[in-house]
């Protein structure tokens, strides 16, 4: 990868991705994006949308099939993939030491022990010895301990308990703040995002759904609540009917008429619905 446009820390152009060969599927496919510089991206889709596919070719593990992905080179990102790969035969403190011989003038030794801090663990601990969770505090302080331009985190937070997660989270936007990283963070967990990603990328069947700030996004969709009825022109993203009251979720297209009741929808409304309804979230 190469260095990306001012201002644009991924752009993505016809990027697709295929496995295996002629005969493999399509794991990404036309994709295109350029996400801004200085965002924590939230990257959610079902199970197979692409997400862990996405951010590995955007580590530069994988080329692409077709298209093109920009971004940082390796020395400028720092990459967590979901399986958490660590030398098990390594102590922490021999983990952490790594680190900063792999990334010497730039390492942030502070920064790495606040992570791991808390883990309930010690430093002459054998990483084969941590669980789960411990694990993926020592890999997060392996990625910010780097101090890199690019964060690119799969699923960072499954293993975690909600309170280490609530920390590591805090610890991820203060870094981000503090030194404008950006931040590319795929998840299942819908609560965890809210309050914590300002840019969201929704993937479904290897494609981009849903792209953009997390403010435009809700603004631009409505809850609404009302007697049944057409609601054209507008975009039907997701609805329910019980007896003769619709609940529905739309992406306006001008302003919304009629005696509905109308609320802007949570980070989470807005993503359960269109996760229900991923080819009807086509932006
Ligand atoms: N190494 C591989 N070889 C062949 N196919 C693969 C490989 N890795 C992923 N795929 C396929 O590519 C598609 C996208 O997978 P990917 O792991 O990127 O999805 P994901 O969105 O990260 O899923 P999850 O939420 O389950 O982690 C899936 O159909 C998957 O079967």
């Amino acid at each position: 990868m190469s260095t990306t446009t001012e201002g644009i820390a991924l752009r993505a152009d016809h990027l697709g991705m295929k496995y295996g060969g002629r005969r493999g599927g399509w794991a990404l496919r036309e994709c295109a994006f350029a996400l801004p510089a200085g965002r924590i991206c939230a990257l959610v889709g079902p199970n197979g949308a692409g997400k862990s596919t996405l951010l590995a070719l955007a580590a530069g593990l994988m080329r692409p099939t077709e298209g093109t992905l920009t971004g940082p080179g390796r020395d400028d990102l720092a990459y967590v993939a979901q399986s958490k790969p660590l030398h098990p035969r390594l102590t922490v403190a021999d983990t952490l030491r790594m680190g900063r011989e792999l990334n010497p003038g730039r390492w942030d030794e502070a920064g790495a022990l606040r992570v791991v801090e808390g883990g309930g663990f010690s430093s002459d601990t054998l990483v084969h010895h941590l669980s789960g969770g411990q694990r993926t505090r020592v890999a997060l302080a392996l990625a910010l301990g780097k101090r890199a331009e690019l964060l690119l985190l799969d699923e960072p937070m499954a293993d975690l308990d909600p309170l280490a997660r609530h920390q590591l989270m805090g610890l991820l936007m203060s870094d981000a703040a503090e030194r404008g990283t950006t931040v590319v963070m795929s998840s299942h967990i819908l609560t965890e995002l809210e309050g914590a990603c300002d840019h969201l990328m929704l993937l479904a069947g290897g494609r981009v759904r849903l792209d953009g700030a997390v403010d435009d996004l809700l603004a631009a969709h409505t809850l609404l609540r009302g007697p049944v009825a057409d609601l054209a022109p507008h975009t039907v993203i997701d609805s329910r009917t019980t007896g003769r009251q619709l609940t529905a979720l739309v992406r306006r297209e001008g302003p919304v008429e009629g005696a509905w009741e109308t609320t802007e929808p949570s980070l989470e409304e807005l993503l359960l619905a269109h996760l229900r309804n991923p080819e009807g979230a086509a932006a």
